[in-house]
């Protein structure tokens, strides 16, 4: 069928073989012609607040591939700086921000939020008139207690220990911070959906490094109102959530917190997979490693998968971002793979 987005039929809950096919950070560093524009930007941010660049990179691994999704090229930190915090990208060492102390949490200020992030609004605008129909559009934003990680810890950090202290030991500032990001997230996933995106996902990448009780607090909690505030203005867009590294847990978060499809990283079971299938669709979840590898250990993750998750509601995604190592010619093997698949 022309111009029909299978990817939000299997986010109703349909099956569809062979099923739809995207990558987390699909457009990046393992693309020549991604890294051929990232010269001509000058900073990783410059690259996100440039319309022209960012509709480019992200319909760079679309016109290569042929994926069923476009992902908006940008970065969960924009929120953080379009809320007057300072963030860079340091070549090689990932971002670094000025880090947040309590006292500096009343004045986080969004009175410019949407103006700021107003160039990520057009892009979106020009994606969804540049794609293919078929094509489905995500937009995105990173959940509050992983967004918070950074702003706390000012880098990235092995365990997040730095944003955990904080939590405990300064747990009313932490609340009001967690709450100021899920205001201003669920605005700016409304204003995406507005501009053109079929589907937002949250992304917790950090969501593995709690105990029960903060989790339930740091990441269903603020999620959920996530969930709450885009559903009040937009009820049938449909919301991923990938709760990265959350085990046992990834059990009840789709309940929980009202989203419409689970995104599942390497480690998630197949069999806990088929179940958490049953209560709609899911997403993942073939180890990144396996793709840089490549050969049999490309071709078993990805048969696994298909075998044990294809006739269900599936869309076919890494377990957690490519790795810029990837060889060109795995990411085609897996399409072929998947794309054979009946
Ligand atoms: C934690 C996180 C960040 N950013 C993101 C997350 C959540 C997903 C995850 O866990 O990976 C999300 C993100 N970042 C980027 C996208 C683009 C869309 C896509 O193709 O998926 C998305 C969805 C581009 C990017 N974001 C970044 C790059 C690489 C920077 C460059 O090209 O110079 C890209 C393409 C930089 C970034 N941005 C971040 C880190 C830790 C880093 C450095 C590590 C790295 O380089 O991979 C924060």
């Amino acid at each position: 069928m022309p111009g029909k987005r299978i990817m939000l039929d299997v986010l109703e809950g349909k099956a569809i073989s062979p099923p739809p096919l995207w990558m987390m950070r699909q457009a990046g560093r393992y693309l020549p012609e991604y890294r051929e524009t990232r010269k001509r930007a000058g900073s990783f941010l410059d690259l996100c607040y440039d319309p022209d660049l960012a509709v480019e990179v992200t319909l760079q691994p679309i016109e290569r591939f042929g994926f069923d999704a476009s992902i908006l090229f940008s970065d969960i930190l924009v929120v953080p700086n379009a809320l007057g915090r300072e963030v860079r990208f340091e070549e090689g060492q990932g971002p670094i921000l000025k880090p947040i102390v309590a006292a500096e949490i009343a004045a986080l200020n969004g009175e410019t939020f949407h103006v700021n992030l107003e160039p990520v609004y057009e892009t979106v605008r020009r994606l969804r008139a540049k794609l293919p129909d078929e094509t489905t559009l995500i937009g995105f934003c990173g959940a509050p207690w992983t967004v918070a990680t950074y702003m706390i810890a000012g880098h990235g950090t092995p365990d997040q220990a730095p944003a955990r202290f904080f939590a405990y030991r300064e747990p009313e500032a932490f609340a009001r911070l967690l709450k100021v990001l899920a205001d201003h997230s669920a605005a700016y996933l409304i204003r995406q959906i507005e501009a053109g995106a079929d589907v937002v996902q949250i992304f917790d990448s950090w969501s593995g490094v709690l105990d029960e009780a903060s989790f339930d607090a740091f990441c269903v909690g603020p999620v959920a109102e996530i969930v709450r505030q885009v559903k009040a203005v937009h009820p049938n867009a449909p919301v991923i959530g990938f709760p990265k590294g959350a085990g046992e847990r990834y059990r009840d978060y789709r309940e929980k917190t009202g989203i419409t499809g689970l995104g599942l990283d390497w480690t998630v079971p197949l069999s806990m997979a088929k179940e958490l299938q049953s209560e709609g669709a899911v997403q993942g979840n073939l180890d990144p490693l396996r793709l840089v590898a490549g050969g049999k250990a490309l071709a078993d993750g990805v048969d696994a998968i298909l075998r044990t998750l294809g006739a269900g509601p599936l869309i076919f995604n890494l377990g957690h971002g490519i790795t810029p190592e990837t060889p060109v010619a795995h990411v085609e093997a897996m399409v072929k793979m998947v794309r054979s698949h009946r």
